[in-house]
């Protein structure tokens, strides 16, 4: 069987030493087809991996910014069945590994086992259930595992050491590292302080280690990149969307961004 499109990513960047940069937006915000061009701009300007977020009307892990991506979102009709047409859309055209991100309320009246089969159909490579803990997805996982789709586990400073190791063990795709307690976008990143629990995770992980919540700036990427196989980076993208959202500057702006971005985790001056 052929490796998975998150693997063959990590692969080929694990040969040149660097961490993956997987930008995260909200789909549909603020509009899909905007999304869609917003995604190209993304893999022309260096993402690795695209973390695409499916709106939900009560995020509660997610702080103002992303909160009010998730509103436009909603506001301008999106729905998951819309996202898996665009994510259909967007596979023509690119193998970016698509992980999508949200609560499992949507995915739930969407009907878990049509959604794995969909999503994969679609081209999604990762799903990841904010709100889902792992103990309580055995259903979902097993349709997942049939559609050839990862589920991405999340970890906190918070999660017990004999919780994490276990559930890093049976990892899939990447473990994403939440770097602080807290919702998005609320505050920046303490590097030194996580270096020594990823650097542990990544020891006994089968599967690489991303890090994201408090990255916003090339410099954040660069100091968590030197350490972490990947860096996610959020509501400060978000911002940018929400800045130009609908001027002509828009894909400008978002490939500057996140050119900035990758060369930081390339380790060049941004
Ligand atoms: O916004 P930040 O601080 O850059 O953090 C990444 C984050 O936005 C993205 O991965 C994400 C958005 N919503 C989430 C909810 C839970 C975990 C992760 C997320």
């Amino acid at each position: 069987m052929s490796i998975g499109r998150i693997e063959a990513t990590f692969k080929r960047l694990k040969q040149l030493g660097e961490a993956a940069l997987i930008p995260f937006v909200t789909a549909g915000d603020p509009s899909l087809e905007r999304t869609e061009e917003i995604i190209h701009t993304l893999v022309d300007a260096g993402a690795d991996l695209i973390e695409l977020g499916f709106p939900f009307s009560d995020p509660m892990a997610d702080g103002p910014t992303i909160q009010a991506a998730s509103e436009r979102a909603l506001a301008a009709g999106t729905t998951l069945p819309g996202i898996l047409q665009m994510v259909a859309r967007v596979r023509r055209h690119t193998n970016v590994p698509i992980i999508l991100m949200g609560y499992y309320n949507p995915v739930f009246r969407y009907g878990a086992e049509r959604f794995a089969k969909d999503a994969a159909a679609a081209g999604v490579d990762g799903l990841l259930l904010v709100d889902l803990p792992p103990e309580e997805a055995g259903e979902i996982h097993g349709f997942l595992r049939d559609a050839g789709v990862n589920l991405i586990t999340l970890l906190s400073p918070t999660t017990p050491p004999e919780r994490a190791s276990r559930l890093a063990a049976s990892g899939e795709g990447f473990i994403y590292y939440v770097s602080m307690t807290g919702v998005t976008g609320a505050r920046q990143v303490d590097a030194g302080g996580i270096e020594t629990a990823v650097r542990e995770l990544k020891a006994f992980s089968p599967v690489p280690v991303a890090v994201g919540f408090g990255i916003s700036t090339a410099a954040d990427a660069r100091s968590v990149g030197r350490f972490a196989d990947a860096v996610v980076v959020g509501s400060a993208l978000v911002k940018v969307i929400e800045a130009y959202g609908t001027s002509g500057e828009l894909l400008v702006q978002v490939g500057t961004f996140v050119r900035g971005l990758k060369s930081a985790v390339r380790g060049q001056a941004a």
